[in-house]
């Protein structure tokens, strides 16, 4: 099932977030990974439109932009969404510093930590390069914090059925996570089974 996407806000500070009232208490989902990973190509894919912003310079989006899912056409703002997206800031750009938290805009740890509504995080590393210690920083914060999350495996397309097995291996044993889905936000590969995974989260 498609959803539609409905534009909520940009924030970069944690009073600006859609608050419950705002979001009527559905389950959000957030989008994290470094610079350039894809990810606004890969929520343009999931949502059919091109409501996230792609661009071929890393380090664009520096707010988190909150999108609402809906069900059908019509008065969307005035029904419940099915999902909130949040599409936050990508890390990893700076050349010098490999922290996250040095990286990342101070907003994003009180979101993690304290976001009541947050449901599913959505890790994507990119199977066109070898595991980076930020991701596995991230992933292992998010372990520590018992954030539920899904990492997926960018950009498929690139890559040959062995490499690309090769690569999801080392990724999985360098991040130390059992599951890995690599997806395509050019061929669509992938993208029904996330979708099928956002919907459970939705239903739950
Ligand atoms: N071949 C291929 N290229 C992709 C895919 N996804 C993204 N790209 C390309 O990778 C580049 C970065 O994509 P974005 O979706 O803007 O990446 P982002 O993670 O949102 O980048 P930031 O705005 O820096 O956070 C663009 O040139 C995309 O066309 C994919 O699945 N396959």
């Amino acid at each position: 099932m498609r959803l539609s996407p409905v534009f909520l806000l940009s924030a970069t500070d944690v009073s600006h977030f859609p608050t419950k009232a705002k979001t009527f208490d559905v389950p959000e989902i957030a989008f994290l990974g470094r610079s350039n990973v894809g990810k606004s190509s890969l929520i343009n894919s999931l949502i059919g439109s091109k409501e996230a912003h792609v661009s071929s310079t890393p380090g664009r989006t520096r707010a988190i932009n909150f999108f609402a899912l809906h069900e059908g056409a019509g008065e969307k703002k005035k029904i419940r969404p099915t999902l909130i997206f949040a599409d936050l800031p990508g890390y990893g750009y700076a050349k010098i510093s490999r922290s996250i938290s040095s990286e990342w805009p101070t907003f994003i740890e009180p979101y993690l930590a304290n976001r009541e509504t947050l449901a599913l995080c959505i890790c994507l590393v990119d199977t066109n390069i070898p595991p980076q210690p930020n991701d596995t920083q991230l992933i292992t914060y998010l372990k520590q914090s018992q954030r539920p999350y899904l990492v997926v495996g960018t950009k498929s397309d690139r890559i040959s059925g062995n490499v690309l097995s090769k690569s999801i291996a080392a990724l999985k044993r360098e991040h130390e996570v059992d599951e890995i889905l690599p997806i395509s936000a050019k061929t669509d590969a992938g993208i029904k089974t996330l979708w099928s995974r956002l919907m459970a989260v939705a239903e739950d």
